[in-house]
């Protein structure tokens, strides 16, 4: 019994931290790359990012991705939502998205990704990993209301 419980216990605690830009500029265009051939979702677009390291602040991991991956720094970011994406039965996502509003340097495909500014309203969420596509669309409610409200 106690073996069993040890083990569920060790099913549930594997959980990844993942931490992502939605890196979005004044015109509300978005920095997006394509998924390399190799790894998971390969083909679809995301936002850059990736695995927060053990004992490593979320957003000091998402600073340090978006150096990494797109060399920028990030300056201002703010919390935008977290989603679980169950990858199998021992591994479970939590994906923190952040926005990102304001960087130093000007982004690009840092480890040869394509990569391309859309703006968001035409953003299309089938063509992101699962997990995104509640993102995309909070996304483009928030952003529809913001230009209303400027009105
Ligand atoms: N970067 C990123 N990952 C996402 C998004 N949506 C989503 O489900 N994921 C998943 C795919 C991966 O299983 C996981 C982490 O992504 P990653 O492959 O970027 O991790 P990483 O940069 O640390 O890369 P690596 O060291 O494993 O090569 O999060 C997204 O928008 N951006
Ligand atoms: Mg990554």
């Amino acid at each position: 019994m106690a073996d069993i419980l040890s083990d569920m216990n060790r099913h549930l605690n594997n959980e990844q931290n993942i931490a992502i830009g939605i890196i979005i500029n004044t015109n509300n265009d978005i920095f997006v790359a394509i998924r390399p051939d190799g790894k998971s979702y390969a083909g679809l677009f995301e936002f850059p990012g990736g695995k927060v390291e053990a004992d490593e602040d979320i957003q000091d991991a998402l600073r340090r991705e978006l150096m990494e991956e797109v060399g920028i720094y990030a300056t201002k970011i703010e919390d935008f939502s977290v989603e679980k994406s169950v990858v199998s039965e021992s591994l479970c996502l939590i994906l923190h998205f952040f926005l990102v509003t304001a960087w130093e340097g000007e982004p690009f495909g840092k480890e040869g990704q394509t990569t391309q500014w859309i703006a968001a309203n035409t953003l299309i969420p089938d063509m992101f990993p699962p997990a995104n596509q509640d993102v995309i669309l909070k996304l483009q409610s928030d952003i529809i209301h913001l230009n209303k409200n400027n009105q």
